[in-house]
């Protein structure tokens, strides 16, 4: 996996790495300290001393690093009250040490106890939440939210209480945090919805567990970032020449469908294929040739004509579906496509196609298994593909949902969003989320197509080109702005390039003197 700096660990995972550190030699209670000290500083970095602070801590851990966040703003100068959820004596390990050294009162949590506060220190549950949460909990969670309507800033300790790490699911009710401060590396659940939009601002602290312990956990998932997408994109060679730079091929629909193809040709062209060509029944040639200028046209008649031409071993990446039509049609080309050794992205009506027989697209993709292939489905043919199957149905996040697709598709699977899941068969994940709202736009999904179709072409694999290609898709969308139409995103790819990678030049507008 590329950029372990940006790896997400599950809550199994982090209980892991701190079990690893704690085993080599750190104390718990220093972790729970460092951790603490973290979350007092999130407090400082905002709010003067003399503010009114009430800690929320909770019966484990999560409470032990509230303890100390008190501890720690109370010698600050801050007016702390401690609300226990919880009796003193069933803490616990580290918790009851950090307890011990708190030596202010421990106030019996009720949701009247948060009036007046400026600041909320929510350390109510972290990792260890396991089921919904009810009664007390529940209502200090509820006063919270509260508090935060009136005015008082809440700062979650490691995740919203009642956000689960792993998951991003609200487990009853959850916290609407102003921040959110996590230890060593972000979770899944800060990334994955609705967590996201529980945590706030998120802040990861070192609190004194080497990276190392990393290449022990093995953690399976990343959040795709500009070293994700750096590492992934091939980049051209000096000895280098368009025929090896790929040649990938979009297959268009008729006369009056052919525009999705086009954005997904000139995609696949931006994001750097040496050659793009459209393969167009012929009816619909002439106003194909006639938008095109860098892309080329091949009139293609059915599926037996797309095999012929695939047969050309050059051209080694095809991208299906953006316009093509619902049908048999289509079901043919799409199994014509996958019937060889080149890269092939489906999306759109090539999976739409499919959705009355799922067997049979998984048949075929399952005798080309090894080969690149990415299946790119928004949620609607998510479900229409995938959501028979029982591991679908039963997956806790979209994470395990897309992982499973992609296991019983054998194939990359993206799943479309505002948090973007890409999954590997073999149990590899990653989440993007640099997408704007503005990127949901009509023909958006069909540019992410031809970015893909255009990475693999250039040789990158299936999961990293797939990955890649929904972060340059949403850099792309963020370049341009509100407004946005997704004609633009292919224009804006060069600037999403230039900043890639050279991090110095200033975006093209800039350069050129003008505004942004
Ligand atoms: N040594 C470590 O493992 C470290 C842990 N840290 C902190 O420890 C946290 C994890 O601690 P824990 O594993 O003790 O877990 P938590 O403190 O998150 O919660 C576990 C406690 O909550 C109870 N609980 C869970 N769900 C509940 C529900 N719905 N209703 C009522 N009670 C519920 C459990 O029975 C248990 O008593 C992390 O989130 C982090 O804040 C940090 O101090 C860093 C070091
Ligand atoms: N709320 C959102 N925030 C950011 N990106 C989004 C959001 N909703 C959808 N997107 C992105 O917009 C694109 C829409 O693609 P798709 O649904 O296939 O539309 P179309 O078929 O019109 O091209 C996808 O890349 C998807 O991830
Ligand atoms: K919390």
């Amino acid at each position: 996996m590329p950029a372990a700096a940006s790896a997400l660990l599950t809550t199994v995972e982090m209980g892991e790495a701190d079990r690893l550190t704690i085993a080599s030699g750190t104390p718990g209670i220093v972790l729970m300290e460092n951790a603490g000290r973290a979350v007092a500083d999130a407090v400082a970095r905002r709010d003067p001393p003399g503010s009114r602070v009430a800690v929320v801590a909770g019966p484990g851990n999560n409470g032990g690093d509230g303890f100390v966040a008190a501890r720690l703003l109370a010698e600050r100068g801050f007016r702390v009250t401690l609300l226990l959820v919880g009796s003193p004596d069933r803490l616990k390990g580290d918790a009851a040490a950090a307890a011990a050294r708190w030596t202010g009162p421990v106030v019996p949590a009720a949701p009247e106890a948060l009036a007046g506060a400026h600041v909320v220190v929510d350390a109510l549950f972290g990792a260890g939440l396991d089921r919904p949460v009810e009664g007390l909990p529940r209502a200090m969670i509820e006063a919270m939210n509260a508090a935060a309507g009136q005015g008082a800033r809440v700062v979650a300790v490691d995740l919203p209480s009642g956000i689960n790490g792993t998951t991003g699911a609200v487990m009853g009710v959850a916290v609407t945090a102003e921040e959110s401060v996590t230890f060593f590396r972000g979770k899944p659940g800060h990334w994955l919805l609705p967590g996201r939009l529980h945590r706030g601002r998120l802040t990861v602290a070192d609190i004194g567990i080497p990276d190392a312990v990393l290449a022990t956990v093995r953690p399976r998932c990343v959040l795709v970032d500009a070293d994700f997408a750096r590492e992934a994109v091939p980049v051209p060679r000096l000895a280098g020449h368009k025929y090896s730079r790929g040649h990938a091929v979009v297959v268009s629909g008729g006369a009056s469908t052919t525009g999705a193809a086009r954005l997904a040709a000139r995609a696949a062209l931006r994001a750097g294929a040496g050659l793009v060509t459209l393969a167009s029944p012929p009816d619909a040639m002439a106003v194909v040739a006639a938008a095109s200028l860098a892309v080329m046209v091949r009139a293609v008649d059915g599926a037996a004509a797309l095999a012929d031409l695939l047969a050309d071993a050059r051209f080694n990446a095809v991208a299906l579906g953006p316009g093509l039509g619902v049908g048999a049609a289509t079901r043919d080309l799409v199994l014509a496509a996958l019937a060889g050794p080149r890269a092939v992205v489906l999306d759109a009506d090539a999976l739409t196609s499919f959705s009355g027989a799922p067997e049979d697209l998984f048949a075929a993709l399952r005798k080309r298994a090894g080969q690149a292939t990415v299946l790119t489905p928004h949620d609607g043919e998510f479900s229409r593909l995938f959501g028979h199957l029982d591991a679908v149905r039963e997956a806790p996040s979209k994470l395990d949902r897309t992982r499973a697709a992609a296991r019983a598709a054998a194939a990359v699977v993206l799943c479309k969003g505002a948090d973007t899941v890409i999954a590997d068969l073999d149990g590899r994940a990653a989440i993007n989320t640099n997408a704007p709202a503005h990127l949901a736009t009509a023909g958006a999904g069909d540019v992410l197509t031809g970015i893909i179709a255009g990475l693999c072409a250039q040789g990158a694999g299936a999961f990293e080109a797939a990955a890649a290609a929904a972060w340059l898709h949403g850099a792309a969308a963020t370049e341009v702005g509100p407004g946005l139409i997704a004609e633009d995103l292919s224009e804006a790819m060069p600037s999403v390039y230039a900043r890639l990678f050279d991090p110095l030049a200033a975006p093209r507008a800039a350069r050129a003197g003008g505004l942004r």
